[in-house]
Order: structure tokens, then C-alpha cells, then sequence
């Protein structure tokens, strides 16, 4: 594989500015009307106000699930009664989570007839991976006459082809930046930009999108000089600071941190999603008790050196932390390893020795300063950033897109070190779009990995958004969802308890598969005595048969499947050595194995029906 393209450390100077805040969720409000003569410039402000709100749309899901590409698709129509080119929204839908109902399926819902004739706003060009386009039919379907697209999917396989399928189907696509052109445009792709910041780095640098956040005095020391640090910036900041935890898939801090702060890293006070905590330590000398070591509160990850204390690292593993080896334990490293998990985006809240070590490895892409009014002192106290092996000022790295916030006494102060890369110059045309696909190497094109639901193979995933109807114990037929919400529940059905019953309900109501398998997951460790005794025995079976009725049941999957023939699937799960590949093949793959076993099935049964029939004949 190539390296990821390298951006250059110090960023250019600044663009036009570009506030970058927190919005807080957009009521639902008409908009005001604009000037009753039908200009271009009017229309255009329409178009660009209902994409702005797109983006706000998209933003809704931050912060209560775990962060995914943000889409937002907003309905509007004309008003009957005004002959210029007013219009109202008549429906919104945002995407959830990965492996939940799209955006598009959900506004075209909530608009019903009323979106005959209208237009469908996206922040982002739609992008499925399920083989069954529900995004696109959603809108045909419903009516949808024109739509303008924000942004054009970063992940190559992805980018074009629903544009290409909405204007086959005869609805006029308007790309912005493309079809409409205009400062208007430019700030709505600001906020379609923003909002999927973390995709977009993604896609670019195949690293995570990473934020370096700390809190530090008027002078400067993010703690006095004998380390204590609770608390320098005051308590909205700290709240602040709960809300940016919540819309990370991990936050990480260096030993030194844990050793001295005892950190829980957690996004109490605001409901919602938890990001997984990391913590980087070479030495892996850390206390035998610690709140991170408290895994019910959230799962926790030691990344520390090849061979470090493999004692305590065992002493870890039986508290339910998970600890992973690296031969060299750096920043760039750990980014790579998080993107190969899927994380989106990272905050780091570590002190000035890893910020500097993670700055230097160009892996961080934002700062968030928390500035309080407030003096410590001492030459020995530490700053925010260490040594980076400058000494000029004009060396130093400026900040680009800066914005400033008062929060109560303290100054949140934001800024991009890199810019949010812009993929349009490698935007192909309409008739140019990629046939490669990304996810299988031409040197091993019979492996096909897939992970995420946002991969080409994506509906292989157990995450990917297909109900499974299956009987229960009575025989009564149940809908379930996805494959996950089946397989964690069935950790803990037939087992006589009332609270194993509350649990299988609980993981069925799951808005979302990640919510679904993080209640299984944590159910069973905290209730060990409630898991089913035959699980180990049994889950391979309960998963195939859940798999079995997947691929059955949707007749563009089982197509899906047997396209595949020949190749040997694998989930490219980095940490999942069961079900998953493992990082260098280590894991069982038994996903990848049973897909297989289920492909060699109905190939079987396709192939003995045709024999069949050419008995007959
Ligand atoms: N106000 C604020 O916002 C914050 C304040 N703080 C304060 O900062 C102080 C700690 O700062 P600091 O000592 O800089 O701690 P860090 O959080 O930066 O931790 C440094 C440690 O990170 C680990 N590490 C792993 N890989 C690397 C690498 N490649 N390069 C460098 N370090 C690596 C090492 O752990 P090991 O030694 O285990 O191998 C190293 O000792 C504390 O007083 C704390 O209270 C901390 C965070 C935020
Ligand atoms: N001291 C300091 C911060 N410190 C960061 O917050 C961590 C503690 O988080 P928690 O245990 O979840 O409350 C600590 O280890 C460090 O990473 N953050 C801030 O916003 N403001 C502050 O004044």
C-alpha cells in the first residue's frame, strides 16, 4: 500500500475565515421568506440556506451514537400559493448510525406526497454500500424532481455513482461548486465541509480526524509545577469538553497522565455515546489501580511497546482493559492502527510530551485551547505542547480557520493546523467514474476484506441495516433489526431469569447495532451468571443461522455473495481475533469463514437445482 499522502506541517496561510463552532441542533422553523421577484441570487439563497440546514440536519446524530459519516437530507418544496421561488421544508431525516435507516429514506418518509415535485438537499452525496441503493430509490420513489448535493462522497468507491443513478433516473442533480457557483454556496460547503471533517481526513490521510485539546492558565502551564491540574479552566469548559469526548470514537492520554491525574475520560453529565479510551505508554508502568482500568464505565485500550511488562499487561487483560502491542510505540502508529478499527475521529487530552510527540508525527488536524484567566507560574510547571525542534517564531505553526469562543470566565480558542483537505480537484466526471475497487489489493485479489458498513463489501457486515425475521423459542416469528442485534441477544435467551429477558428486550430496542453490541458486550461482563451456559458452544450456530437468513432473505445480497466466488472473505477486524481477521491474519475469521460456508451452500443448491433441471429435460 502507498504511504498517506504527507501534508506539510506548517499549513499555508488562512483562507477566508470560517468560524468553527459546536452548533447547537436546529429547530424545525420555517424560513423567511425571501423577496417575491424570482432572481438567481434569490433562488441561490434558497438553495444555499436549506444545504446549510442539511448539514445542520446531518449534525443531530453527534454526540448520541457512535460518530459515522454524517448525513442530512432536508425536502422543500414551493409554497402553492407564492409565484417566486419560496418554499418550505416538508421533510428531514438524518442518519442515526451506521446500519440504521438513511437519511433520505427518513425525510422522503416524514414528506410523503408532498415531496412530489420537490427538492432534496445533501450535505453529502449518498453512499450505499448495501448493493440495494435504498438512498436513491428513496428519493426516486418518493417523487423528488431535483436534488443538490453538498459534497460528493470522499471514499473513492462511493464517489459519483449515486450521482450518476439519481440523473438516470431523469432528476436534475445540482453539485455545488460544480453546477452552482456562488459566495452563497461557498459558506454552505463550509458547513457541509464541517460536518463531515473527520470522513473527509479519513479519506485523505488514512489516519482518524485528531483534535488536541487541553486547558491551560493566562500563562500558559496546563498544571503547576508539581503536576496538580484539577482544575484550570472552570466548569461550563470542563462540560465542554464532556460534549467533544462524546463526539469521538476514542480519547487518548500518555502514561504520565494516568499516573498522575488518575483521568475516567468519560462524557458523564452528557447523554449519549461513550468513546472508547486509549491509553500510550512505552514503559507500561502503570498503577495496578486506576479509573480507566474500570471498564464498565467504558472499554478501555493500553497501546504500549512489543514485550513491555507482559506480567501486568496480563493483569490488565483479566480486568477486561485490552492491550495491543507495537513495535515501536509512536503517534503515527496508534493512528493507523485506530483508523484500521474505523474510528473517525480521535481526541487527544494527553500533556505536552505526547501533544508534541503527535503534533510532530503530523497526526493532529485541530486544536481546542480552553484559555482560563488565571496565573500559576513556575519554570518547571508544564505547557501544553513540548519540544517540537523549533526556534524561531516564524516556524511556528499557525492556526487556520481560528474562532473564538467565551465560555463563562474561560476563552475556548479553535483552529485547524491542517486545512480540511479538499478532494474536488480528484473528483472524476460523470462518465470517469472508478471501476477500481479500493478494499481489494491487485496483487491479492482473491482476499476480500470488508469491515465497516461503509466499505464496498459493506453489507457483509453484520452492522449493515437488513431486518432478519426468525422464530423464537415458541416458534414465533420475531423481526430482529440486524445480524447484531440477533446474535448479542441471543447470549442471553432461554435462561430462566427475568433479567436475562430485560436484557434480550433491551438489546432489541437498540436504536442502533454499535448500541446493540455494546449493551451485549457489557451485559455480559457485568452479568456473567445471566449469559446462556451453552454460549461458547453454541455461537457459531446462532450467528450462521441469523447469517443464513440475512442473505436469503434479500435476493441482491445473495447475489452480492456470489459475486464473491473464489475469494476468501475476511473481516478486516483489527482487535476482533474471534470473528475477525486480526491485524496480520492472526485472527480466526470466523464471519469471513462462515459467509464462505453459507456462499459454498447456495452455490451448492443453485448448482444441484440446475443439474436438477437438466435431468428433467
Ligand atoms: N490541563 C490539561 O489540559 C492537561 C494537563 N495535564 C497535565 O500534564 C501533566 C502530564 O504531562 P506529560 O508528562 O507531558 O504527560 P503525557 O500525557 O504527555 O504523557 C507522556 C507519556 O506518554 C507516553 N508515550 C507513549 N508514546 C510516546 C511517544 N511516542 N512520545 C512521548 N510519549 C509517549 C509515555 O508514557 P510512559 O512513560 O508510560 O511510557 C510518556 O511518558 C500532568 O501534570 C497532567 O495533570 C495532562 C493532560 C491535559
Ligand atoms: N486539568 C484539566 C483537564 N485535564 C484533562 O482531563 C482529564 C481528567 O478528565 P476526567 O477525569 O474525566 O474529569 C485529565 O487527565 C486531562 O487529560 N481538562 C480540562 O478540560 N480542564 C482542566 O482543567
Amino acid at each position: 500500500m502507498p504511504p498517506p499522502p504527507q501534508p506539510p506541517l506548517a499549513a499555508p496561510a488562512p483562507a477566508a475565515p470560517c468560524p468553527i463552532r459546536l452548533r447547537p441542533a436546529p429547530t424545525r422553523r420555517r424560513l423567511p421568506a425571501a423577496p417575491r421577484a424570482v432572481s438567481l441570487a434569490a433562488s441561490h439563497a434558497h438553495d444555499a440556506a436549506f444545504l446549510s440546514r442539511a448539514a445542520d440536519v446531518a449534525d443531530r446524530s453527534a454526540g448520541l451514537t457512535c460518530p459515522h459519516p454524517n448525513f442530512g437530507c432536508v425536502i422543500a418544496r414551493p409554497e402553492p400559493e407564492a409565484d417566486g421561488p419560496e418554499a418550505r421544508v416538508v421533510g428531514e431525516g438524518f442518519l442515526y448510525a451506521q446500519g440504521t435507516r438513511c437519511a433520505e429514506l427518513l425525510a422522503a418518509e416524514e414528506a410523503g406526497e408532498r415531496a412530489r415535485g420537490a427538492t432534496a438537499y445533501l450535505n453529502l452525496e449518498p453512499g450505499d454500500c448495501y448493493g440495494d441503493s435504498t438512498a436513491v430509490a428513496s428519493l426516486v420513489q418518493a417523487g423528488i424532481t431535483r436534488v443538490v448535493v453538498g459534497l460528493r462522497h470522499p471514499l473513492k468507491h462511493l464517489r459519483g455513482k449515486a450521482i450518476q443513478s439519481l440523473r438516470s433516473e431523469g432528476i436534475q442533480v445540482d453539485v455545488v461548486g460544480e453546477d452552482l457557483q456562488s459566495k452563497l454556496f461557498k459558506e454552505a460547503l463550509t458547513s457541509c465541509l464541517i460536518v463531515n471533517a473527520p470522513l473527509l481526513y479519513r479519506a485523505a490521510f488514512r489516519v482518524p480526524f485528531s483534535v488536541l485539546k487541553y486547558a491551560m492558565t493566562a500563562d500558559g502551564k496546563i498544571a503547576a509545577s508539581s503536576g496538580h491540574a484539577s482544575w484550570v479552566s472552570g466548569r461550563a469548559s470542563r462540560g465542554r469538553v464532556f460534549e467533544l469526548r462524546g463526539r469521538s470514537d476514542a480519547v487518548i492520554v500518555g502514561g504520565n497522565t494516568v499516573r498522575r491525574d488518575d483521568p475516567r475520560l468519560t462524557a458523564r453529565h452528557v447523554k449519549g455515546h461513550v468513546p472508547v479510551r486509549i491509553v500510550m505508554s512505552q514503559t507500561c508502568n502503570l498503577p495496578e489501580e486506576a479509573n480507566l482500568w474500570n471498564v464498565h464505565e467504558a472499554y478501555t485500550i493500553v497501546a504500549t511497546q512489543r514485550g513491555a511488562r507482559r506480567d501486568f499487561q496480563k493483569k490488565l487483560a483479566m480486568k477486561g482493559v485490552e492491550v495491543v502491542e507495537f513495535d515501536m510505540l509512536n503517534p503515527r502508529d496508534v493512528m493507523s492502527y485506530c483508523y484500521d478499527r474505523g474510528y473517525l475521529s480521535v481526541l487527544w487530552e494527553c500533556g505536552g510530551t505526547l501533544s508534541a510527540a503527535a503534533i510532530s508525527a503530523r497526526v493532529i488536524h485541530k486544536v481546542y485551547a480552553f484559555c482560563a484567566p488565571k496565573i500559576i507560574g513556575g519554570v518547571t510547571a508544564p505547557t501544553p505542547v513540548g519540544d517540537l525542534g523549533m526556534n524561531q517564531m516564524t516556524q511556528a505553526i499557525d492556526l487556520i480557520d481560528v474562532s473564538y469562543e467565551q465560555i463563562d470566565r474561560d476563552m475556548l480558542m479553535s483552529g485547524f493546523i491542517q486545512p480540511i483537505p479538499d478532494l474536488s480537484p480528484v473528483i472524476p466526471s460523470a462518465d470517469e467514474i472508478p471501476s477500481d475497487d479500493p478494499e481489494v489489493s491487485p496483487y491479492e485479489t482473491n482476499i476480500i476484506s470488508f469491515y465497516k458498513t461503509w466499505d464496498t463489501f459493506g453489507a457483509f457486515s453484520n452492522f449493515s441495516p437488513h431486518p432478519i425475521d426468525m422464530p423464537d423459542e415458541k416458534g414465533d416469528c420475531l423481526t430482529w433489526p440486524t445480524v447484531e442485534h440477533y446474535y448479542q441477544a441471543h447470549k442471553f435467551v432461554g435462561v430462566e431469569n427475568p433479567q436475562a429477558s430485560n436484557i434480550v428486550q433491551e438489546i432489541k430496542r437498540a436504536r442502533s447495532p454499535e448500541e446493540a453490541a455494546r449493551i451485549g458486550r457489557t451485559r455480559q461482563r457485568e452479568f456473567p451468571e445471566l449469559l446462556r451456559p451453552d454460549w461458547e458452544s453454541m455461537k457459531i450456530d446462532v450467528m450462521y443461522r441469523a447469517l443464513k437468513c440475512k442473505f436469503s432473505t434479500y435476493a441482491h445480497l445473495t447475489e452480492m455473495l456470489l459475486s464473491t466466488a473464489g475469494s476468501v472473505l475476511v473481516e478486516a477486524s483489527p482487535h476482533d481475533l474471534f470473528w475477525g481477521g486480526g491485524r496480520e491474519g492472526e485472527g480466526l475469521n470466523y464471519l469471513g469463514r462462515l459467509l464462505m460456508q453459507l456462499r459454498s451452500e447456495i452455490l451448492g443448491t443453485v448448482r444441484t437445482s440446475v443439474e436438477a433441471r437438466g435431468q428433467e429435460v
